[in-house]
């Protein structure tokens, strides 16, 4: 693969905390211990300024309703959800900073609980007003490749009224265990396939990266993940 431009130093996507703690290892003892774990300012404000740039130099024309399941699953569902989605690949350098960031995520995640995470797939989001989205799975048990979720929040200057929090279930149940504000450069990462979920109705447009990784499912000719 070519070198592609950083807006920021490679070794310095990681930023470690005041008490010097690897990130990475403290990702992933709360995915072990309790399933989730929502951090203040993971990433670089030099890469959130980046993408948040980009995000807004996207067209709106250019972001699609978002669908529910996949493939021939997938439909349109106004009931479930009402955001706008557009799905990125390496063609913005700040996409692939993020993406190298993921990357990096993905193999310590490996190294550190054996997930075999395969790849990872994001899509932007934007919540205008009045959006939300219902509770729900990322993945169930068994029928997917999804494990581990994130989400990282670029709406800038978020402020309590403007509603939009992510309400995090305990497994199996409607027990809110954590309302998650989507404050610029915040993010969560849980896995998939433990906790029920829900946008709460943004009250102004709300922008975030949703992002997944898979595990690599194909068997003989059927290749899954599809795309
Ligand atoms: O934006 C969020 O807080 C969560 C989005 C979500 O649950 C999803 O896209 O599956
Ligand atoms: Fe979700």
């Amino acid at each position: 693969m070519n070198a592609v431009p950083l807006p920021i130093p490679a070794d310095e996507i990681w930023r470690r905390g005041p008490d010097d703690e690897d990130p990475l290892d403290r990702i992933a003892s709360a995915l072990r211990e309790t399933g989730y774990i929502v951090l203040p300012a993971p990433l670089p404000p030099a890469l959130l300024g980046s993408l948040l740039r980009h995000f807004r130099s996207i067209d709106r024309a250019r972001f699609q309703s978002a669908g529910v399941g996949r493939d021939q699953e997938h439909q349109l569902n106004q009931f479930v959800r009402t955001d706008e989605i557009f799905w990125l690949d390496k063609s913005n350098p700040a996409v692939v900073a993020y993406l190298n960031w993921a990357e990096t995520l993905r193999l310590g995640l490996n190294r550190r609980l054996f997930l075999g995470l395969f790849d990872y797939e994001c899509h932007y989001a934007r919540y205008d007003r009045g959006s939300y989205y219902k509770k729900h799975m990322d993945a169930f048990k068994g029928s997917t490749n999804r494990i581990v979720s994130t989400v990282l929040y670029l709406t800038p200057n978020w402020q309590p009224q403007d509603g939009g929090e992510l309400q995090i279930y305990a497994p199996d149940s409607d027990t809110v265990i954590e309302k998650v504000a989507p404050r610029f450069g915040q993010m969560v990462i849980f896995l998939s396939e433990e906790f029920p979920h829900e946008v709460l109705t943004s009250n102004r447009p709300r922008y975030s990266v949703t992002g997944w990784f898979r595990v690599n499912n194909s068997l003989g000719e059927t290749i899954d993940p599809a795309r």
